[in-house]
């Protein structure tokens, strides 16, 4: 059935998974009371997700952990520590994480154990958080190690000022993100930063909430589970999108968009949702013209005609602007269920590994960066028996991150090399022609690929 077992670390965590399985229990029809076999279609996998209970019911196949105990033990598995962990990565991993390593290990084999052929795990946590980040890099290399061959997907919040100033924030970001490189296969980033601007732009909320935040991550979230929820014809597991979509393993973040963004009763049409997401893709790449999607994946939802979905992202304008790719068209995918979202009659979500998640990796770093020359806040990691050591390490790997995305991105023009030497001088020139030296070689070098785009025109 390729399970997946869910893990919803800290606060943050809870609350986004909280919301994935009310969606997931009101899209299939599911009620916790009832047994599920007479009710599921055989186009939908719920029980990916779910498990059946002795007494009939379906449950998530889930383990909450936090390391106090304020949550609401909602759903079966829980694994709660005694105090809090101050937003302090250190104390969530020097202290909570070996506390509660065997009991872990216990509960992950046995909701393994009810699998029948466990596909891999998803997270859902926050960088930002002591817990969320201490606790899922923790547990990532314990998960590998017993489960080498199964996948890891996250869904990860990363902290925005606009929302929290502390500098802890930048730390455990950094330090989490070192792992999630490592150990996880599939990661989607839910920048608070991108998603509060959003919220200001696109539904014209001044100071947006954590709910209004969050109205934006549930339908991508929900979205993203179809790939194991419903029958597909292109992405039909994790494995098959780490291999349609991620070219280059290291570089598996995705940042997601979708339109419309409001519920609407509307069917909105299939060129609006496309020149929205292209619109929304330009404004948080815009300052950066080199930089293009060189893996992603499109899945729309609802009343969509499949085939003007295609038209519109083939037109030659929207391919450009949604900068895929021309070097590598094959990694990027697409596909659609009829099942929408809550009471929207339709919308896509659009997930790409580009320009966005650098820059997001960038602005993450400077800030880890700035706190760190200054030593700010090192000392309460320092006493839960970190080294600095383990800054160093952590900043210099994010700076790699940056800089191994920015080559994959690259997509040069003639008009940004004018551009970049302007705004740069000489210093931009060189680099500039860099930069084109390693584009001309891809060229040369790489026969024309069986167009992904040309797939599309067969279909
Ligand atoms: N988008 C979104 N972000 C959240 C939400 N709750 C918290 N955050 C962000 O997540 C980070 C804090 O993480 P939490 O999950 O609250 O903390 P925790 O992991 O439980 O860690 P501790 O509180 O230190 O034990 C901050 O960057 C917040 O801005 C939420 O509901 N939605």
């Amino acid at each position: 059935m390729r399970e997946v077992i869910s893990l919803q670390i800290g606060e943050c965590g809870d609350t986004l998974a909280n919301a994935f399985w009310d969606n997931l229990y009101l899209e299939h029809n599911i009620s916790t009371k009832k047994p599920l076999v007479n009710l599921i279609n055989h186009n939908e996998y719920p029980e990916v997700f779910l498990r059946e209970t002795t007494s009939n019911n379906y449950i998530p196949r889930t383990i909450i952990i936090d390391s106090n105990k304020q949550l609401e033990p909602k759903y079966a598995n829980h694994i709660f520590g005694n105090s809090d962990s101050e937003g302090n990565w250190g104390k969530a991993n020097r202290e909570f994480g070996p506390s509660i390593k065997l009991l872990f290990k216990e509960t992950i084999r046995k909701e393994a154990e009810r699998a029948d052929c466990l596909q891999g795990f998803q997270i859902f946590h926050s960088v930002g958080g002591g817990t969320g980040s201490g606790i899922t890099s923790y547990l990532l290399p314990i998960i590998k190690d017993i489960y080498e061959k199964r996948l890891i997907n996250t869904f990860s919040v990363l902290p925005s000022e606009n929302l929290s100033q502390i500098p802890s924030e930048s730390y455990n970001a950094c330090l989490t993100i070192n792992s999630l490189v490592e150990y996880a296969e599939i990661v989607t980033l839910f920048d608070n930063h991108t998603l509060y601007k959003m919220c200001q732009l696109e539904l014209g909320i001044s100071q947006p909430y954590f709910s209004d935040l969050n109205s934006l991550i549930n339908p991508l979230i929900s979205a993203f589970s179809c790939i194991n929820r419903y029958k597909g014809n292109h992405l039909t597991s994790y494995k098959k999108l780490l291999t349609d979509c991620i070219p280059f393993p290291r570089l598996h973040f995705f940042v997601p968009l979708f339109y419309p963004f409001a519920s609407s009763l509307r069917k909105v049409p299939e060129n609006e949702i496309i020149e929205n997401i292209v619109k929304n893709t330009e404004y948080f790449i815009k300052n950066d013209n080199y930089l293009s999607t060189f893996g992603g994946f499109l899945l729309s939802r609802g009343e969509v005609s499949e085939s003007s979905i295609k038209n519109e992202i083939l037109k030659e304008e929207n391919i450009r602007k949604m900068r895929l790719c021309e070097w590598i068209p094959d990694s990027f995918a697409y596909e659609n269920y009829s099942v929408s979202y809550k009471d929207m009659k339709n919308y896509c979500a659009f997930f790409s590994s580009n320009a966005m998640s650098s820059e997001i990796f960038k602005r993450i770093s400077e800030k880890f960066t700035y706190y760190f020359r200054k030593k700010t806040w090192v000392d309460k990691y320092l006493a839960f028996g970190m080294d600095e050591m383990e800054f160093t390490e952590a900043e210099s790997n994010s700076n790699d991150l940056v800089s191994e995305y920015y080559p994959c991105c690259m997509c040069c023009e003639e008009d940004d090399y004018y551009y970049k030497v302007e705004e740069e001088g000489e210093e931009g020139e060189n680099k500039v022609r860099e930069e084109k030296n390693f584009c001309e070689y891809e060229e040369e070098e790489e026969e024309e690929p069986e167009n992904y785009y040309n797939q599309l025109n067969n279909d």
